[in-house]
C-alpha cells in the first residue's frame, strides 16, 4: 500500500451480491463508496460455484449454522457478483456504516440497505431464503485480509493517488 500504516490505511472486500447486479443497482451502490473517499484498488465479476463460496463462507456455518449458511450459499449463486476491493482509512468500519445492517428492514435510512433493500427480518426467517440485502463486506481486518487475499492476488490489486487523497493525507 502506498500509505503509511499509522494514517490507518487499510482494504476491505465487498462483493455486490446477485440481488444488486440483477437489480442494476451496482453504479449507485459503488458511488456510495466513492463519494466517502473509499478508493476501488481491486474489482471483478464472477458467478460463484458451490466450491468457492464455501471457501468465502468458511466459518459461517459453524457461526450460525447450516440452515443461514445453506441458504447464503443458495442465493449467492443465483447470479454474477461484482467483487471490489475498497482502500480508504477505517476502511472496513466504514464500508459496514455505509451498507447497514444485515436486514434491510433494520437498516438506517440512508444506508445502502435501508434505501434499496425491501427484505424484512420475519419474513427471511418464515421462508427460509437467504436475506437478500445487495452487499457483502468484510466484518473485521482479520476476515479483510482473509477475503481480499481469497478473491484477489497481488496482480489485481493496484496503487494510485486520487484527488481526494492528496487533499486528506
Ligand atoms: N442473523 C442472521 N440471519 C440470517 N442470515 C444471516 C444472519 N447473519 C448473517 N446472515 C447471512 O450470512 C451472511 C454473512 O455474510 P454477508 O454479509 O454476505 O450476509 C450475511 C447474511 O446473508
Amino acid at each position: 500500500m502506498a500509505d503509511s500504516p499509522d494514517l490507518g490505511v487499510e482494504r476491505t472486500l465487498v462483493l455486490l451480491k446477485p440481488d444488486a447486479v440483477a437489480r442494476g443497482l451496482a453504479g449507485r451502490i459503488i458511488t456510495r463508496f466513492e463519494d466517502a473517499v473509499l478508493k476501488i484498488v481491486g474489482v471483478k465479476m464472477a458467478q460463484l460455484d458451490a466450491e468457492f463460496t464455501r471457501k468465502h463462507y468458511f466459518d459461517l456455518e459453524e457461526r450460525l449454522g447450516a440452515d443461514i449458511y445453506n441458504s447464503t450459499a443458495k442465493f449467492m449463486q443465483t447470479g454474477p457478483v461484482i467483487a471490489l476491493v475498497l482502500e480508504g482509512v477505517d476502511a472496513v468500519a466504514k464500508v459496514r456504516q455505509i451498507i447497514g445492517a444485515t436486514y434491510p428492514n433494520l437498516a438506517a435510512p440512508g444506508t445502502v440497505r435501508g434505501d434499496y433493500a425491501h427484505q424484512t427480518k420475519a419474513s427471511s426467517e418464515v421462508s427460509g431464503k437467504a436475506v437478500m440485502n445487495l452487499v457483502h463486506a468484510s466484518g473485521n481486518s482479520d476476515e479483510a485480509k482473509y477475503e481480499v487475499g481469497l478473491w484477489f492476488g497481488e496482480e489485481e490489486q493496484f496503487e494510485y493517488e486520487t484527488l481526494a487523497e492528496k487533499l486528506a493525507y
